[in-house]
C-alpha cells in the first residue's frame, strides 16, 4: 500500500489514512462465530480447520474475548505500516532502505539500511556523554511510573528531545515516514548502550493496562516499537522474540519494527535483549503511542 510512504508528518490525518481492514475483518469473523454461540475453544478449532495458524487463531480470539486489552484509542485502526504490502525497497524520504524479513504474527519486519554508518556513529558520539542507567516500569502491581533500576535491565541510555539535533529530528522523521505515525505520537529518542554482561530480560513494551491505568489515561498507551541497531556487536546482544522463537542479530543501520495494538501476551511480542558477550551494543528505540504525548 502506498499510503504508508506517502502519508507522513505530524498531521493527525496520517493516522486516519491507516484504516485498513485486515485486522477488522479478522475481528469481525471471530465476533460472528462468537455471536453464533461458539466458545473460544470451538472457534479455535474452527479457524484451524480452515487453515489458520494456531497462534493467529489464538491471537484473534484473545482480541475478541479479552477486548479490554485493545487500545481504545485505535478504534480498530491498524498501527503503523501495512506490512502485507511492503515493497522490497522503501523510500524513507531522505533515504532508501530495504525490507529483509517480515513476520505475520506478530506484525514485525526487519529493515536494512535504515541509517547510514555515519549517522550511527554520530548518534553514539552524541549520546556517550549523556548516558545514565536505564530504568524499567514494573508491571507486577508495584506501580512506579517514574521507573526504577532493575537487574532485569542493565544498560545505560541517553534520551533526546525533539530538536536536540538535526540528526535526531531527521531520524525521527524517517521513523514517522516508515511507520506512518506522527512524531507527536512517539516518545523521545532513546539511545541505549549495553556493555559485556548487560541485558534486558523478557518483557512487553506496552504499559500494563491495569497497573498503569493512570499513566495510560494521561499519556496514552504504547502500541508499537522500532529498534535501530547502531552497531554490530561482536558477540551476543541478540534481540529474541520468545513467543515466536525469532532471534535478530543486530547489524549496524538496520531496524526491527513490531506492533502490539492489543496489549496482552496474545500480542506475541514478548522479547528480550540477550546478554552481551564482549564489546558494546548500541541501539536507538522509538515507542509509538496511541495518541499525542503532551509531556516530553
Ligand atoms: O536491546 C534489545 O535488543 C531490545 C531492547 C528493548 O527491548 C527495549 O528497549 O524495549
Ligand atoms: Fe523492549
Amino acid at each position: 500500500m502506498k499510503v504508508i510512504l506517502d502519508s507522513v508528518g505530524p498531521c493527525p490525518t496520517a493516522i486516519d489514512a491507516h484504516v485498513v481492514d485486515e485486522t477488522l475483518a479478522r475481528r469481525r469473523f471471530v465476533s460472528l462465530l462468537r455471536s453464533h454461540g461458539h466458545d473460544a475453544k470451538a472457534i479455535r478449532g474452527e479457524l484451524m480447520s480452515i487453515g489458520w495458524h494456531e497462534k493467529a487463531a489464538e491471537n484473534a480470539i484473545a482480541e475478541i474475548f479479552d477486548s479490554k486489552s485493545i487500545s481504545p484509542q485505535l478504534h480498530g485502526r491498524r498501527v503503523g505500516p501495512d506490512l502485507t504490502r511492503l515493497p522490497s525497497r522503501l523510500d524513507l524520504g531522505d533515504r532508501g532502505a530495504s525490507v529483509q524479513v517480515r513476520v505475520h504474527h506478530p506484525d514485525l519486519c526487519l529493515v536494512g539500511d535504515f541509517l547510514s554508518a555515519d549517522e550511527c556513529e554520530r548518534l553514539i558520539a552524541d549520546a556517550t556523554p549523556l548516558l545514565r542507567r536505564s530504568l524499567i516500569i514494573r508491571a507486577d502491581g508495584v506501580v512506579d511510573e517514574n521507573g526504577e533500576e532493575a537487574y532485569s535491565r542493565t544498560s545505560d541510555q541517553a534520551n533526546f528531545l525533539p530538536g536536540a539535533s538535526e540528526l535526531v529530528d531527521a531520524i525521527q522523521q524517517r521513523v514517522s515516514r516508515f511507520t506512518g505515525w506522527p512524531a507527536t505520537h512517539m516518545e523521545n529518542t532513546q539511545v541505549v548502550r549495553y556493555r559485556p554482561g548487560a541485558d534486558f530480560g523478557p518483557h512487553h513494551d506496552f504499559f500494563d493496562p491495569e497497573a498503569h491505568r493512570g499513566l495510560i489515561d494521561r499519556e496514552g498507551q504504547r502500541i508499537a516499537t522500532l529498534i535501530l541497531y547502531l552497531n554490530t556487536p561482536p558477540d551476543g546482544g541478540v534481540t529474541t522474540f520468545t513467543d515466536i522463537e525469532l532471534e535478530i542479530y543486530p547489524q549496524r543501520g538496520s531496524a526491527v519494527y513490531f506492533a502490539y495494538p492489543q496489549q496482552s501476551p496474545a500480542s506475541l511480542t514478548m522479547h528480550s535483549g540477550a546478554p552481551l558477550g564482549s564489546g558494546e551494543k548500541w541501539i536507538a528505540t522509538y515507542f509509538l503511542r496511541d495518541r499525542a504525548i503532551s509531556q516530553h
